[in-house]
Protein backbone atom coordinates (compact mmCIF):
# COMPACT_ATOMS: atom_id res chain seq x y z
CA UNK A 1 0.00 0.00 0.00
CA UNK A 2 1.01 3.67 -0.70
CA UNK A 3 0.99 6.66 1.71
CA UNK A 4 0.85 9.56 0.45
CA UNK A 5 1.54 8.78 -3.26
CA UNK A 6 5.04 7.02 -1.82
CA UNK A 7 5.44 3.05 -1.83
CA UNK A 8 4.84 1.94 2.01
CA UNK A 9 7.74 0.63 3.83
CA UNK A 10 8.33 -2.37 5.66
CA UNK A 11 11.19 -4.54 7.09
CA UNK A 12 11.26 -7.67 8.55
CA UNK A 13 14.77 -8.26 9.93
CA UNK A 14 14.30 -12.29 10.01
CA UNK A 15 13.56 -12.41 6.32
CA UNK A 16 16.46 -10.01 5.51
CA UNK A 17 19.32 -11.45 7.53
CA UNK A 18 18.13 -14.94 6.43
CA UNK A 19 18.68 -13.79 2.54
CA UNK A 20 21.68 -15.63 1.26
CA UNK A 21 23.09 -13.12 -1.72
CA UNK A 22 24.24 -15.03 -4.48
CA UNK A 23 27.97 -14.54 -6.02
CA UNK A 24 28.88 -12.30 -8.57
CA UNK A 25 31.20 -12.52 -10.87
CA UNK A 26 32.41 -9.04 -12.46
CA UNK A 27 34.70 -8.14 -14.62
CA UNK A 28 37.10 -4.55 -14.44
CA UNK A 29 38.67 -3.61 -17.15
CA UNK A 30 41.60 -0.92 -17.34
CA UNK A 31 39.26 1.42 -19.40
CA UNK A 32 37.08 1.33 -16.11
CA UNK A 33 40.16 2.47 -13.98
CA UNK A 34 40.72 5.38 -16.07
CA UNK A 35 36.74 6.91 -16.06
CA UNK A 36 36.67 5.94 -12.65
CA UNK A 37 40.10 8.32 -12.12
CA UNK A 38 38.28 11.12 -13.88
CA UNK A 39 35.01 11.05 -12.61
CA UNK A 40 36.67 11.86 -9.14
CA UNK A 41 37.90 14.80 -10.61
CA UNK A 42 41.84 13.49 -11.29
CA UNK A 43 43.68 15.93 -13.64
CA UNK A 44 40.32 17.90 -13.47
CA UNK A 45 42.53 20.97 -12.24
CA UNK A 46 45.94 19.99 -14.52
CA UNK A 47 45.70 17.43 -17.08
CA UNK A 48 49.55 16.95 -16.54
CA UNK A 49 49.32 16.73 -13.56
CA UNK A 50 52.68 14.69 -11.98
CA UNK A 51 51.22 13.45 -9.17
CA UNK A 52 47.98 11.87 -11.03
CA UNK A 53 48.43 11.78 -14.67
CA UNK A 54 49.40 7.29 -13.70
CA UNK A 55 45.69 7.24 -12.95
CA UNK A 56 44.34 7.75 -16.39
CA UNK A 57 47.29 7.27 -18.98
CA UNK A 58 50.01 4.86 -19.80
CA UNK A 59 53.28 6.71 -19.40
CA UNK A 60 56.32 5.32 -21.04
CA UNK A 61 57.38 1.85 -19.39
CA UNK A 62 54.14 1.83 -17.52
CA UNK A 63 52.65 -1.27 -18.07
CA UNK A 64 49.26 0.34 -16.09
CA UNK A 65 47.71 2.97 -15.06
CA UNK A 66 47.16 2.68 -11.28
CA UNK A 67 44.03 2.31 -9.36
CA UNK A 68 42.62 4.98 -7.15
CA UNK A 69 41.81 3.01 -4.04
CA UNK A 70 38.05 3.75 -3.98
CA UNK A 71 38.16 2.50 -7.21
CA UNK A 72 36.76 -0.63 -5.37
CA UNK A 73 33.91 0.94 -4.24
CA UNK A 74 32.18 0.46 -7.58
CA UNK A 75 32.83 -3.22 -7.21
CA UNK A 76 29.33 -3.40 -4.76
CA UNK A 77 27.31 -2.39 -7.73
CA UNK A 78 27.11 -5.19 -9.68
CA UNK A 79 25.24 -7.18 -6.57
CA UNK A 80 22.34 -8.83 -6.97
CA UNK A 81 22.81 -9.45 -10.54
CA UNK A 82 22.82 -5.71 -11.46
CA UNK A 83 19.74 -4.96 -9.70
CA UNK A 84 21.51 -3.00 -6.86
CA UNK A 85 23.16 -3.47 -4.01
CA UNK A 86 20.04 -2.98 -1.89
CA UNK A 87 17.63 -5.61 -3.47
CA UNK A 88 17.37 -7.25 -0.19
CA UNK A 89 13.97 -9.64 0.84
CA UNK A 90 12.25 -8.68 3.51
CA UNK A 91 13.13 -4.71 3.24
CA UNK A 92 10.47 -2.42 1.33
CA UNK A 93 11.57 1.11 0.87
CA UNK A 94 10.66 3.99 -1.07
CA UNK A 95 13.85 4.42 -3.60
CA UNK A 96 13.63 7.96 -4.26
CA UNK A 97 13.98 8.61 -0.32
CA UNK A 98 17.56 6.33 -0.22
CA UNK A 99 20.74 7.99 0.70
CA UNK A 100 24.40 6.72 1.18
CA UNK A 101 25.47 7.19 4.73
CA UNK A 102 28.43 5.69 4.79
CA UNK A 103 31.36 3.64 2.91
CA UNK A 104 34.16 1.77 4.87
CA UNK A 105 36.62 -0.13 2.76
CA UNK A 106 39.60 -2.30 3.50
CA UNK A 107 42.15 -3.56 1.39
CA UNK A 108 44.23 -6.08 1.53
CA UNK A 109 46.40 -6.59 -1.92
CA UNK A 110 47.51 -4.37 -4.69
CA UNK A 111 44.56 -3.16 -6.65
CA UNK A 112 45.04 -5.14 -10.22
CA UNK A 113 44.18 -2.37 -13.13
CA UNK A 114 42.16 -4.82 -15.31
CA UNK A 115 40.77 -7.93 -13.33
CA UNK A 116 38.22 -10.58 -13.11
CA UNK A 117 36.94 -10.64 -9.22
CA UNK A 118 33.92 -12.50 -7.77
CA UNK A 119 31.78 -10.49 -4.40
CA UNK A 120 30.55 -12.81 -1.89
CA UNK A 121 27.20 -10.41 -0.22
CA UNK A 122 26.09 -10.59 3.51
CA UNK A 123 24.22 -8.32 5.27
CA UNK A 124 26.42 -6.81 7.98
CA UNK A 125 23.98 -4.30 10.01
CA UNK A 126 20.26 -3.52 10.15
CA UNK A 127 19.09 -0.86 12.60
CA UNK A 128 15.98 0.97 13.27
CA UNK A 129 16.45 4.68 13.72
CA UNK A 130 12.90 5.44 13.78
CA UNK A 131 12.62 7.97 11.32
CA UNK A 132 14.87 5.87 8.92
CA UNK A 133 16.24 2.31 9.11
CA UNK A 134 19.68 1.44 8.30
CA UNK A 135 20.67 -1.02 6.28
CA UNK A 136 24.56 -2.15 6.25
CA UNK A 137 25.69 -4.46 3.40
CA UNK A 138 29.75 -5.93 3.18
CA UNK A 139 30.63 -7.09 -0.05
CA UNK A 140 34.03 -9.25 0.14
CA UNK A 141 35.98 -9.39 -3.24
CA UNK A 142 38.05 -11.82 -4.73
CA UNK A 143 40.48 -12.21 -7.50
CA UNK A 144 38.72 -14.72 -9.55
CA UNK A 145 41.83 -16.62 -10.82
CA UNK A 146 43.85 -17.09 -7.47
CA UNK A 147 40.85 -17.11 -4.91
CA UNK A 148 43.04 -14.05 -3.29
CA UNK A 149 41.07 -11.98 -1.35
CA UNK A 150 41.35 -8.32 -2.53
CA UNK A 151 39.20 -5.85 -0.89
CA UNK A 152 35.90 -5.50 1.66
CA UNK A 153 33.64 -2.94 1.09
CA UNK A 154 30.78 -1.93 4.39
CA UNK A 155 28.22 0.35 2.31
CA UNK A 156 25.94 1.89 4.64
CA UNK A 157 22.29 3.08 3.52
CA UNK A 158 20.09 5.05 5.20
CA UNK A 159 16.57 4.51 4.05
CA UNK A 160 14.54 7.46 5.09
CA UNK A 161 11.05 6.87 5.95
CA UNK A 162 11.61 3.26 6.03
CA UNK A 163 11.95 3.23 9.95
CA UNK A 164 10.01 2.40 13.15
CA UNK A 165 9.64 -1.76 12.12
CA UNK A 166 10.05 -2.35 16.37
CA UNK A 167 9.61 -1.32 19.63
CA UNK A 168 10.90 2.11 19.78
CA UNK A 169 11.72 1.72 23.09
CA UNK A 170 14.41 -0.87 22.94
CA UNK A 171 15.09 -0.53 18.90
CA UNK A 172 16.30 -3.24 16.62
CA UNK A 173 20.27 -3.57 15.78
CA UNK A 174 22.25 -5.77 14.58
CA UNK A 175 25.80 -5.80 13.77
CA UNK A 176 28.30 -8.67 12.74
CA UNK A 177 31.78 -6.93 13.28
CA UNK A 178 32.85 -4.97 16.19
CA UNK A 179 31.90 -1.72 17.31
CA UNK A 180 35.44 -0.31 17.45
CA UNK A 181 36.04 -1.12 14.21
CA UNK A 182 34.33 2.27 12.67
CA UNK A 183 34.84 5.04 15.16
CA UNK A 184 32.96 8.27 14.88
CA UNK A 185 35.20 11.14 13.17
CA UNK A 186 35.84 14.01 16.44
CA UNK A 187 37.39 16.91 14.26
CA UNK A 188 40.11 18.37 15.78
CA UNK A 189 40.28 21.68 16.84
CA UNK A 190 43.80 22.26 15.78
CA UNK A 191 45.29 23.92 12.61
CA UNK A 192 45.11 20.85 9.46
CA UNK A 193 48.45 19.47 8.56
CA UNK A 194 47.45 19.84 5.17
CA UNK A 195 44.00 21.31 3.21
CA UNK A 196 43.37 20.27 -0.29
CA UNK A 197 40.93 22.59 -2.59
CA UNK A 198 39.00 21.11 -5.82
CA UNK A 199 36.60 22.11 -8.11
CA UNK A 200 33.83 19.41 -8.87
CA UNK A 201 32.44 19.84 -12.40
CA UNK A 202 28.67 21.11 -13.17
CA UNK A 203 28.76 17.58 -15.42
CA UNK A 204 30.80 15.32 -12.19
CA UNK A 205 27.86 13.02 -11.76
CA UNK A 206 27.23 12.70 -15.41
CA UNK A 207 30.44 12.07 -15.78
CA UNK A 208 30.96 9.95 -12.59
CA UNK A 209 27.34 7.40 -13.63
CA UNK A 210 29.21 5.92 -16.86
CA UNK A 211 31.31 4.00 -13.94
CA UNK A 212 28.61 2.01 -13.12
CA UNK A 213 25.95 3.67 -10.18
CA UNK A 214 22.82 4.97 -13.01
CA UNK A 215 20.67 6.18 -9.80
CA UNK A 216 18.63 8.72 -11.79
CA UNK A 217 18.90 10.91 -8.41
CA UNK A 218 22.16 12.07 -9.52
CA UNK A 219 20.93 12.99 -13.02
CA UNK A 220 17.24 13.56 -13.37
CA UNK A 221 15.77 16.72 -12.25
CA UNK A 222 11.96 15.24 -11.67
CA UNK A 223 13.64 12.58 -9.53
CA UNK A 224 16.04 14.82 -7.71
CA UNK A 225 12.56 17.08 -6.75
CA UNK A 226 10.98 14.33 -5.41
CA UNK A 227 14.08 13.62 -3.22
CA UNK A 228 13.69 16.79 -1.88
CA UNK A 229 17.00 18.64 -4.01
CA UNK A 230 16.67 21.70 -5.77
CA UNK A 231 18.50 19.72 -8.19
CA UNK A 232 20.80 15.93 -8.81
CA UNK A 233 23.01 15.76 -6.71
CA UNK A 234 26.65 14.31 -6.45
CA UNK A 235 27.05 10.80 -5.76
CA UNK A 236 28.24 10.28 -2.15
CA UNK A 237 31.19 7.26 -3.36
CA UNK A 238 32.29 10.57 -5.79
CA UNK A 239 32.89 12.78 -2.89
CA UNK A 240 34.80 10.25 -1.01
CA UNK A 241 36.47 9.67 -4.30
CA UNK A 242 37.99 13.27 -4.37
CA UNK A 243 38.57 13.04 -0.74
CA UNK A 244 40.49 9.91 -0.91
CA UNK A 245 42.47 12.00 -4.01
CA UNK A 246 43.30 14.88 -1.80
CA UNK A 247 44.94 12.67 1.16
CA UNK A 248 46.56 10.48 -1.65
CA UNK A 249 48.13 13.57 -2.91
CA UNK A 250 48.73 15.35 0.08
CA UNK A 251 50.55 12.66 1.97
CA UNK A 252 51.60 9.99 -0.43
CA UNK A 253 53.06 11.79 -3.40
CA UNK A 254 50.01 10.73 -5.58
CA UNK A 255 50.95 6.85 -4.76
CA UNK A 256 47.63 5.11 -4.53
CA UNK A 257 48.80 2.05 -3.41
CA UNK A 258 50.33 3.38 -0.06
CA UNK A 259 46.32 3.40 1.43
CA UNK A 260 45.29 0.90 3.69
CA UNK A 261 41.32 1.42 5.23
CA UNK A 262 39.15 4.30 4.17
CA UNK A 263 36.24 5.29 5.90
CA UNK A 264 33.81 8.59 5.35
CA UNK A 265 30.17 9.36 6.66
CA UNK A 266 28.29 11.56 4.23
CA UNK A 267 26.93 14.53 6.29
CA UNK A 268 25.32 16.27 3.76
CA UNK A 269 24.34 16.04 0.01
CA UNK A 270 26.88 17.83 -2.37
CA UNK A 271 25.73 19.70 -5.61
CA UNK A 272 27.80 18.92 -8.89
CA UNK A 273 29.50 21.85 -9.54
CA UNK A 274 30.46 22.69 -5.50
CA UNK A 275 34.30 23.45 -4.38
CA UNK A 276 35.09 20.69 -2.00
CA UNK A 277 37.65 21.94 0.43
CA UNK A 278 39.15 18.71 1.95
CA UNK A 279 41.08 19.56 5.98
CA UNK A 280 42.79 16.51 6.79
CA UNK A 281 45.11 16.35 10.57
CA UNK A 282 47.86 13.40 10.89
CA UNK A 283 46.92 10.86 13.75
CA UNK A 284 50.10 8.07 14.03
CA UNK A 285 49.54 6.23 10.74
CA UNK A 286 45.11 7.62 10.03
CA UNK A 287 44.57 11.17 8.14
CA UNK A 288 41.52 12.18 9.37
CA UNK A 289 39.90 14.31 7.10
CA UNK A 290 36.46 16.64 6.68
CA UNK A 291 35.51 17.71 3.29
CA UNK A 292 33.51 21.13 3.24
CA UNK A 293 31.48 22.46 -0.23
CA UNK A 294 33.07 26.22 0.15
CA UNK A 295 29.97 27.73 -1.40
CA UNK A 296 27.80 26.68 1.49
CA UNK A 297 30.75 26.88 4.29
CA UNK A 298 28.92 23.10 5.61
CA UNK A 299 30.87 20.09 6.14
CA UNK A 300 29.67 16.97 3.42
CA UNK A 301 31.86 13.92 4.35
CA UNK A 302 34.45 13.27 7.26
CA UNK A 303 36.17 10.34 7.97
CA UNK A 304 39.93 8.58 7.61
CA UNK A 305 42.36 6.91 5.54
CA UNK A 306 44.71 4.63 6.99
CA UNK A 307 48.33 4.86 5.40
CA UNK A 308 51.06 1.88 5.35
CA UNK A 309 53.22 4.95 6.33
CA UNK A 310 53.52 8.64 6.94
CA UNK A 311 56.01 11.04 5.36
CA UNK A 312 58.45 11.41 8.00
CA UNK A 313 57.72 15.35 7.62
CA UNK A 314 54.38 14.96 9.07
CA UNK A 315 55.05 12.73 11.87
CA UNK A 316 54.79 14.79 15.13
CA UNK A 317 57.69 14.12 17.51
C1 LIG B 1 24.29 3.09 -2.12
C2 LIG B 1 23.94 3.49 -3.50
C3 LIG B 1 23.11 4.73 -3.64
C4 LIG B 1 23.88 5.97 -3.49
C5 LIG B 1 23.24 7.14 -3.19
C6 LIG B 1 23.99 8.36 -2.97
O1 LIG B 1 25.13 8.51 -3.34
S1 LIG B 1 23.14 9.62 -2.10
C7 LIG B 1 24.34 10.95 -1.97
C8 LIG B 1 25.29 10.78 -0.84
N1 LIG B 1 24.66 10.85 0.48
C9 LIG B 1 24.19 11.99 0.99
O2 LIG B 1 24.19 13.03 0.35
C10 LIG B 1 23.68 11.92 2.42
C11 LIG B 1 24.18 13.09 3.22
N2 LIG B 1 23.75 12.98 4.63
C12 LIG B 1 22.54 13.40 5.04
O3 LIG B 1 21.75 13.95 4.27
C13 LIG B 1 22.18 13.17 6.48
O4 LIG B 1 23.36 12.95 7.23
C14 LIG B 1 21.23 11.93 6.68
C15 LIG B 1 19.87 12.22 6.00
C16 LIG B 1 21.86 10.66 6.12
C17 LIG B 1 21.00 11.73 8.20
O5 LIG B 1 20.64 12.94 8.76
P1 LIG B 1 19.54 13.01 9.89
O6 LIG B 1 19.49 14.41 10.36
O7 LIG B 1 18.28 12.38 9.39
O8 LIG B 1 20.18 12.05 10.99
P2 LIG B 1 20.36 12.32 12.54
O9 LIG B 1 21.56 13.20 12.78
O10 LIG B 1 19.05 12.74 13.14
O11 LIG B 1 20.75 10.86 13.06
C18 LIG B 1 19.80 9.81 13.10
C19 LIG B 1 20.55 8.51 13.36
O12 LIG B 1 21.22 8.12 12.15
C20 LIG B 1 22.62 8.07 12.36
N3 LIG B 1 23.22 8.73 11.20
C21 LIG B 1 23.18 10.03 10.89
N4 LIG B 1 23.81 10.26 9.73
C22 LIG B 1 24.27 9.07 9.31
C23 LIG B 1 25.01 8.68 8.19
N5 LIG B 1 25.42 9.55 7.27
N6 LIG B 1 25.33 7.38 8.06
C24 LIG B 1 24.97 6.48 8.99
N7 LIG B 1 24.24 6.81 10.08
C25 LIG B 1 23.90 8.09 10.23
C26 LIG B 1 22.91 8.85 13.63
O13 LIG B 1 24.06 8.35 14.28
C27 LIG B 1 21.64 8.64 14.41
O14 LIG B 1 21.69 7.42 15.12
P3 LIG B 1 21.90 7.43 16.73
O15 LIG B 1 23.20 8.12 16.95
O16 LIG B 1 20.72 8.20 17.22
O17 LIG B 1 21.87 5.98 17.11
Amino acid sequence: MATNGRPAASVDPDVALAYKFPEVNLRAPCRDVALYALGVGACGADAVDDKELHLVHHRDGQRHIKAIPTFVSLFPNKNSNGRGIINVPGIHFDASLLLHGQQYIEIYKPIPSCASVVNKVKVAGLHDKGKATILEIETTTSLKDSGEVLCMNRSTIFLRGAGGFSDSSRPYSYTTYPANQISRISIPNSTPSAVYEDQTQQSQALLYRLSGDYNPLHSDPMVAQVAGFTRPILHGLCTLGFAARAVIKSFCHGDPAAVRNIFGRFLLHVYPGETLVTEMWVDGQRVQYQTKAKERDRAVLSGYVLLKHIPSSFVVV
